[in-house]
């Protein structure tokens, strides 16, 4: 009996359905078109190299088997990539599946109408922007000792996207220390200077709600193209991926392919890669080719000259010894002295009075008094599950796996040091646990700091998120 190639690939479909979920099914196999079937040898088109090396990664065994079972053993599957007109970046190619050493001619297949890789989850993107806030530019990034790597970094970088050995480029430090200002300032700085590279810019939440979106819609196919045809791309925050292996995997592809095609990354991250929690290896370790930098929080010349800087822009003149005061009193990080700075102006329009020392003082003790209340139970699990890429259920519920018996006794520690509730009050807000439970996490939590140094710093690190700052 003669065989089609559309019969071979029904019986195909037909097995593979039963080893994978529907979803991927659908997102997967479905586009995949028979073309022809020659000497034992199945031609199938697939839409993309992307889509190639997903299924080369993931389905490989389950591909070859069904070949095998359809075709006998001398079966074998080649591959038709789609490739966009006039566009050279994707060369055509096949690829055998089972061993095999005959070389195959590469197949390319034009498509009448191009994919559009601007197109994501229906919507044309083509002529959205890059997502970059124009205000932050390289001009209003001020450099000091606290972020003068990473500032030269990130400048060289722009004016060479994808060919420095900074690929990808890692910025990481913690809250409200300039990392989202520094990553647009690159990106706005490529554009500028090189008039017609896509650059976009997406924070990690982003990127996975549209790679969600993407998979209920069916639209795999056209989240990858988007993303594989940036030139540059800035990812914010990247220690939200941390436990959500799906949208890992397709970073991971997409990471490569722009790698691998002189594209230039560029992350942010709240704390340094061999910290980051939940996620691969494989991805942590690509993290580190290229060079990671850190911003750390800014020493008493900088938070000065930050504060000139706006005060300048503003057009707002204060005495020197308001900044002084202000400079030396908020320590933290920047986005705080920016908010410290707004509320000042606010009071002094608000009461007409002018920008003085007392004025200056009056502001900060009503600021503090709000940042000390948002040290409560809800902020410190929040920021401990974040940092451990735990759920806050968890830390309430019964579970008795490691890291979140970790994380829940690291959480229970924080609001015994920073809260003023009982040893009580904090068990009950954590699933409802005894005092001697609260006892035991603190102990513990002592105990490892004692013995474990890496322990003990990753605390330090977190405890400054906690300080309660007195004036
Ligand atoms: N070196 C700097 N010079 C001038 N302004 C700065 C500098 N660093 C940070 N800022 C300002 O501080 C504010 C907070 O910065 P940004 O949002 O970039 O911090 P972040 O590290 O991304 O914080 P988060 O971790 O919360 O996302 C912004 O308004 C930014 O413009």
């Amino acid at each position: 009996m003669v065989k089609d190639c559309q019969s071979v690939w029904n019986n195909c479909l037909h097995s593979i359905k039963e080893g994978v979920g529907e979803q991927s099914f659908n997102t997967w196999f479905s586009p995949i078109e028979p073309v022809k079937l020659e000497n034992n040898v199945l031609t199938i088109q697939v839409p993309s190299q992307f889509f190639y090396e997903w299924l080369e990664e993931h389905y490989v065994h389950i591909l070859r088997k069904v070949i095998h079972q359809e075709l006998g053993p001398e079966g074998r599957l080649e591959y038709s990539v789609i490739v966009d007109k006039g566009n050279d970046k994707y060369k055509p190619f096949t690829i055998n599946l089972p061993n095999n050493n005959k070389s195959n001619k590469p197949k390319e297949q034009q498509r009448e109408q191009p994919l559009n890789p601007f197109a994501l989850n229906g919507v044309d993107l083509s002529q959205q922007n890059s997502q970059l806030n124009p205000n932050y530019t390289f001009d209003t990034f001020i450099e000091g000792d606290c972020n003068r790597l990473a500032r030269s970094a990130g400048y060289a970088v722009a004016k060479k996207p994808g060919i420095t050995s900074f690929n990808p480029l890692m910025i990481y430090g913690g809250v409200g220390l300039g990392k989202t200002h520094l990553v647009q300032a690159i990106g706005n700085e490529i554009k500028d200077t090189l008039n017609g590279k896509f650059v976009l810019y997406v924070s990690s939440e982003k990127f996975t709600n549209q790679f969600i979106d993407a998979l209920r819609n069916n639209k795999i196919q056209d989240f990858s193209n988007y993303y594989l045809h940036i030139d540059a791309l800035i990812i914010d925050d990247v220690q939200f991926l941390g436990g959500k292996e799906r949208t890992q995997e397709i970073f991971f592809h997409i990471f490569n392919h722009l790698h691998q095609n002189g594209k230039q990354i560029i992350m942010t991250s709240d704390r340094p890669p061999r910290d980051l929690k939940g996620l691969e290896d494989r991805l942590l370790s690509r993290f580190k080719w290229g060079l990671t930098a850190d911003l750390q929080q800014p020493d008493l010349e900088t938070r000065i000259a930050i504060i000139q800087n706006k005060m300048e822009s503003d057009g707002i003149h204060i005495p020197e010894d308001v900044i002084e005061y202000l400079a030396y009193s908020v320590d933290t990080n920047i986005r705080e002295l920016e908010g410290v700075l707004i509320s000042l102006i606010a009071h002094a329009s608000l009461n007409r009075k002018e920008i003085d020392l007392e004025l200056a003082k009056q502001t900060l003790k009503n600021i503090v008094h709000d940042i000390e209340s948002e040290v409560g139970i809800d902020f410190i699990q929040k920021t401990i599950a974040e940092h451990f890429a735990v759920k806050i259920d968890d830390l309430k519920a019964k579970t008795r796996k490691k890291e979140i018996v970790i994380a829940r006794q690291v959480s229970m520690y924080f609001c015994k040091e920073h809260t003023n509730h009982s040893l009580k009050s904090i068990g009950y807000h954590f699933g409802g646990r005894d005092h001697s439970t609260v006892i035991h996490a603190v102990q513990s939590v002592n105990d490892m700091m004692q013995v474990d140094k890496r322990f003990r710093e990753e605390m330090e690190e977190l405890k400054k998120r906690f300080k309660m700052k007195k004036v």
